[in-house]
Protein backbone atom coordinates (compact mmCIF):
# COMPACT_ATOMS: atom_id res chain seq x y z
CA UNK A 1 0.00 0.00 0.00
CA UNK A 2 1.56 3.38 -0.56
CA UNK A 3 2.48 5.41 2.47
CA UNK A 4 1.01 8.64 3.69
CA UNK A 5 2.37 12.02 3.22
CA UNK A 6 2.54 13.84 6.50
CA UNK A 7 2.14 17.87 6.17
CA UNK A 8 3.84 19.73 8.49
CA UNK A 9 2.49 23.62 8.74
CA UNK A 10 2.23 26.32 11.29
CA UNK A 11 3.15 29.78 11.50
CA UNK A 12 6.50 30.98 11.51
CA UNK A 13 8.76 30.90 14.62
CA UNK A 14 6.08 27.91 16.12
CA UNK A 15 8.69 25.53 15.80
CA UNK A 16 8.31 23.21 12.51
CA UNK A 17 12.52 22.85 11.85
CA UNK A 18 12.85 22.17 15.77
CA UNK A 19 10.35 19.57 15.77
CA UNK A 20 11.72 17.83 12.70
CA UNK A 21 15.20 18.50 14.07
CA UNK A 22 14.66 16.61 17.37
CA UNK A 23 12.28 13.96 16.24
CA UNK A 24 14.69 12.52 12.94
CA UNK A 25 16.40 9.79 14.56
CA UNK A 26 13.31 8.42 16.17
CA UNK A 27 11.11 8.94 12.48
CA UNK A 28 13.57 7.21 10.83
CA UNK A 29 13.54 4.70 13.16
CA UNK A 30 9.84 4.11 11.92
CA UNK A 31 10.75 3.77 8.47
CA UNK A 32 9.03 7.67 8.03
CA UNK A 33 11.12 9.67 5.57
CA UNK A 34 12.41 13.01 5.71
CA UNK A 35 12.69 14.86 2.61
CA UNK A 36 15.35 17.88 2.36
CA UNK A 37 13.54 20.22 0.97
CA UNK A 38 15.06 22.95 -2.07
CA UNK A 39 15.33 26.65 -1.40
CA UNK A 40 16.19 30.19 -2.29
CA UNK A 41 18.43 31.19 0.05
CA UNK A 42 22.38 31.18 0.80
CA UNK A 43 23.69 27.44 1.57
CA UNK A 44 25.42 29.02 4.87
CA UNK A 45 21.41 29.85 5.90
CA UNK A 46 20.21 26.26 5.75
CA UNK A 47 21.44 23.18 7.47
CA UNK A 48 20.26 19.80 7.35
CA UNK A 49 16.83 20.08 6.42
CA UNK A 50 17.34 22.09 3.60
CA UNK A 51 19.60 22.66 0.60
CA UNK A 52 20.12 26.27 -0.74
CA UNK A 53 20.07 27.27 -4.31
CA UNK A 54 19.95 30.46 -6.50
CA UNK A 55 16.93 31.65 -7.77
CA UNK A 56 17.96 30.42 -11.62
CA UNK A 57 19.07 26.91 -10.51
CA UNK A 58 15.89 26.43 -8.82
CA UNK A 59 13.63 27.78 -11.74
CA UNK A 60 16.32 25.15 -13.83
CA UNK A 61 15.28 22.39 -11.46
CA UNK A 62 11.44 23.48 -11.63
CA UNK A 63 11.21 23.17 -15.50
CA UNK A 64 12.68 19.61 -15.38
CA UNK A 65 10.16 19.13 -13.12
CA UNK A 66 12.46 17.99 -10.41
CA UNK A 67 9.66 18.71 -7.71
CA UNK A 68 6.48 16.82 -6.59
CA UNK A 69 5.80 20.16 -4.73
CA UNK A 70 6.96 23.96 -4.83
CA UNK A 71 5.75 27.72 -3.76
CA UNK A 72 6.53 30.65 -2.98
CA UNK A 73 6.43 32.63 0.52
CA UNK A 74 8.57 35.61 2.19
CA UNK A 75 10.08 36.70 -1.46
CA UNK A 76 11.81 33.01 -1.50
CA UNK A 77 10.92 29.64 -3.74
CA UNK A 78 10.82 26.05 -1.80
CA UNK A 79 10.40 22.65 -3.65
CA UNK A 80 9.91 19.03 -2.02
CA UNK A 81 12.06 16.93 -4.00
CA UNK A 82 9.89 14.43 -6.61
CA UNK A 83 11.52 11.48 -4.42
CA UNK A 84 8.90 11.72 -2.31
CA UNK A 85 6.62 9.99 -5.20
CA UNK A 86 9.16 7.12 -5.27
CA UNK A 87 9.23 6.76 -1.47
CA UNK A 88 5.63 7.05 -0.86
CA UNK A 89 4.70 4.40 -4.24
CA UNK A 90 7.18 2.02 -1.91
CA UNK A 91 5.15 2.19 0.78
CA UNK A 92 6.90 4.65 3.25
CA UNK A 93 5.77 7.67 4.94
CA UNK A 94 6.94 11.11 4.16
CA UNK A 95 6.83 13.92 6.20
CA UNK A 96 7.53 17.65 5.02
CA UNK A 97 7.45 21.06 6.00
CA UNK A 98 4.99 22.37 4.40
CA UNK A 99 3.23 25.97 3.75
CA UNK A 100 -0.70 26.61 5.21
CA UNK A 101 -1.37 29.23 2.14
CA UNK A 102 -0.29 25.92 0.02
CA UNK A 103 -2.10 23.51 1.61
CA UNK A 104 -5.07 23.10 -0.49
CA UNK A 105 -2.73 22.50 -3.87
CA UNK A 106 -0.90 19.93 -1.99
CA UNK A 107 -3.99 18.26 -0.77
CA UNK A 108 -5.13 18.02 -4.65
CA UNK A 109 -2.49 15.79 -5.22
CA UNK A 110 -2.03 13.82 -2.43
CA UNK A 111 -5.84 13.44 -0.96
CA UNK A 112 -4.72 11.00 1.54
CA UNK A 113 -2.71 13.61 3.04
CA UNK A 114 -2.42 13.78 6.99
CA UNK A 115 -1.98 17.25 8.21
CA UNK A 116 -0.35 18.38 11.45
CA UNK A 117 -0.78 21.82 12.53
CA UNK A 118 1.51 22.98 15.15
CA UNK A 119 0.13 25.76 16.98
CA UNK A 120 1.84 28.27 19.70
CA UNK A 121 0.08 29.76 22.47
CA UNK A 122 0.17 33.91 20.85
CA UNK A 123 1.92 35.17 24.50
CA UNK A 124 5.11 32.62 23.83
CA UNK A 125 4.96 32.62 20.42
CA UNK A 126 5.16 36.53 20.76
CA UNK A 127 8.04 35.77 23.39
CA UNK A 128 9.83 33.62 20.60
CA UNK A 129 9.56 35.84 17.85
CA UNK A 130 10.84 38.66 19.95
CA UNK A 131 13.88 36.82 21.14
CA UNK A 132 14.70 35.96 17.41
CA UNK A 133 15.02 39.61 16.67
CA UNK A 134 14.40 39.40 12.91
CA UNK A 135 10.95 41.90 12.71
CA UNK A 136 9.86 44.69 14.34
CA UNK A 137 7.39 45.02 17.16
CA UNK A 138 4.80 46.04 14.58
CA UNK A 139 5.75 43.10 12.10
CA UNK A 140 5.46 40.64 14.62
CA UNK A 141 2.05 42.10 16.43
CA UNK A 142 0.88 41.55 12.06
CA UNK A 143 1.96 38.40 12.43
CA UNK A 144 0.45 37.51 15.11
CA UNK A 145 -2.73 38.56 13.77
CA UNK A 146 -2.49 36.86 10.65
CA UNK A 147 -1.51 33.34 12.62
CA UNK A 148 -4.70 33.48 14.76
CA UNK A 149 -6.91 34.22 11.42
CA UNK A 150 -4.99 31.15 9.67
CA UNK A 151 -5.36 28.55 12.58
CA UNK A 152 -8.83 29.61 13.00
CA UNK A 153 -9.45 29.19 8.98
CA UNK A 154 -7.26 26.00 8.86
CA UNK A 155 -9.61 24.18 12.03
CA UNK A 156 -13.19 25.56 10.67
CA UNK A 157 -11.99 24.26 7.19
CA UNK A 158 -10.12 21.04 7.59
CA UNK A 159 -11.30 19.72 10.91
CA UNK A 160 -11.32 15.42 9.74
CA UNK A 161 -7.51 15.58 8.34
CA UNK A 162 -6.10 17.62 10.58
CA UNK A 163 -4.47 17.16 13.46
CA UNK A 164 -3.30 19.84 15.74
CA UNK A 165 -0.06 19.54 17.96
CA UNK A 166 0.46 22.13 20.37
CA UNK A 167 4.41 23.36 20.84
CA UNK A 168 3.90 25.87 23.66
CA UNK A 169 5.32 23.38 25.98
CA UNK A 170 9.19 21.78 25.80
CA UNK A 171 9.71 20.56 22.53
CA UNK A 172 10.35 17.26 23.74
CA UNK A 173 6.48 16.71 24.91
CA UNK A 174 5.90 17.83 21.36
CA UNK A 175 8.15 15.31 19.79
CA UNK A 176 6.06 12.54 22.33
CA UNK A 177 2.74 13.53 20.99
CA UNK A 178 3.66 13.78 17.30
CA UNK A 179 5.40 10.20 17.71
CA UNK A 180 1.97 8.83 19.07
CA UNK A 181 0.05 10.62 16.78
CA UNK A 182 1.83 8.62 13.79
CA UNK A 183 2.09 5.39 15.59
CA UNK A 184 -1.88 5.53 17.25
CA UNK A 185 -4.01 8.31 15.51
CA UNK A 186 -4.38 11.92 17.11
CA UNK A 187 -7.61 10.77 19.47
CA UNK A 188 -5.28 8.59 22.27
CA UNK A 189 -2.79 11.32 22.16
CA UNK A 190 -4.58 14.31 23.10
N1 LIG B 1 9.02 23.82 22.49
C1 LIG B 1 9.87 24.83 22.42
N2 LIG B 1 10.26 25.49 23.54
C2 LIG B 1 11.11 26.54 23.50
N3 LIG B 1 11.62 27.07 22.35
C3 LIG B 1 11.27 26.47 21.20
C4 LIG B 1 10.40 25.33 21.16
N4 LIG B 1 10.24 24.97 19.87
C5 LIG B 1 10.98 25.85 19.14
N5 LIG B 1 11.60 26.74 19.93
C6 LIG B 1 12.44 27.89 19.51
O1 LIG B 1 11.60 28.76 18.75
C7 LIG B 1 12.33 29.36 17.68
C8 LIG B 1 11.63 29.09 16.34
O2 LIG B 1 11.72 27.68 16.05
P1 LIG B 1 11.89 27.14 14.57
O3 LIG B 1 12.05 25.66 14.70
O4 LIG B 1 12.93 27.91 13.84
O5 LIG B 1 10.44 27.50 14.00
P2 LIG B 1 9.88 27.44 12.49
O6 LIG B 1 10.71 26.43 11.74
O7 LIG B 1 8.45 27.00 12.64
O8 LIG B 1 9.98 28.85 11.98
C9 LIG B 1 13.75 28.79 17.75
O9 LIG B 1 14.55 29.73 18.43
C10 LIG B 1 13.58 27.52 18.57
O10 LIG B 1 14.75 27.17 19.28
O1 LIG C 1 2.32 29.52 3.92
P1 LIG C 1 3.02 29.59 5.23
O2 LIG C 1 2.50 28.58 6.21
O3 LIG C 1 3.10 30.97 5.81
O4 LIG C 1 4.51 29.09 5.02
C1 LIG C 1 5.37 29.68 4.11
C2 LIG C 1 6.76 29.13 4.23
O5 LIG C 1 7.34 29.57 5.47
C3 LIG C 1 7.92 28.47 6.14
O6 LIG C 1 9.22 28.37 5.70
P2 LIG C 1 10.50 28.81 6.51
O7 LIG C 1 10.82 27.69 7.44
O8 LIG C 1 11.52 29.25 5.54
O9 LIG C 1 10.10 30.11 7.28
P3 LIG C 1 10.21 30.40 8.81
O10 LIG C 1 11.57 29.94 9.26
O11 LIG C 1 9.99 31.87 8.88
O12 LIG C 1 9.09 29.57 9.40
C4 LIG C 1 7.08 27.30 5.70
O13 LIG C 1 7.79 26.09 5.87
C5 LIG C 1 6.76 27.60 4.26
O14 LIG C 1 7.72 27.12 3.38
Amino acid sequence: MAGRLIYLIGPSGSGKDSLLDAARPRLVERGCRLVRRVITRSAEAVGEAAQGVSPGQFAAMDAQGAFALSWQANGLSYGIPREIDDWLAAGDDVLVNGSRAHLAQTRERYPRLLVLLLTVDQAVLRQRLIARGRESQEDIEERLARNARFTAELIAGNGAGLFVLDNSGPLEHTVARLLCCLDHGHSVCA
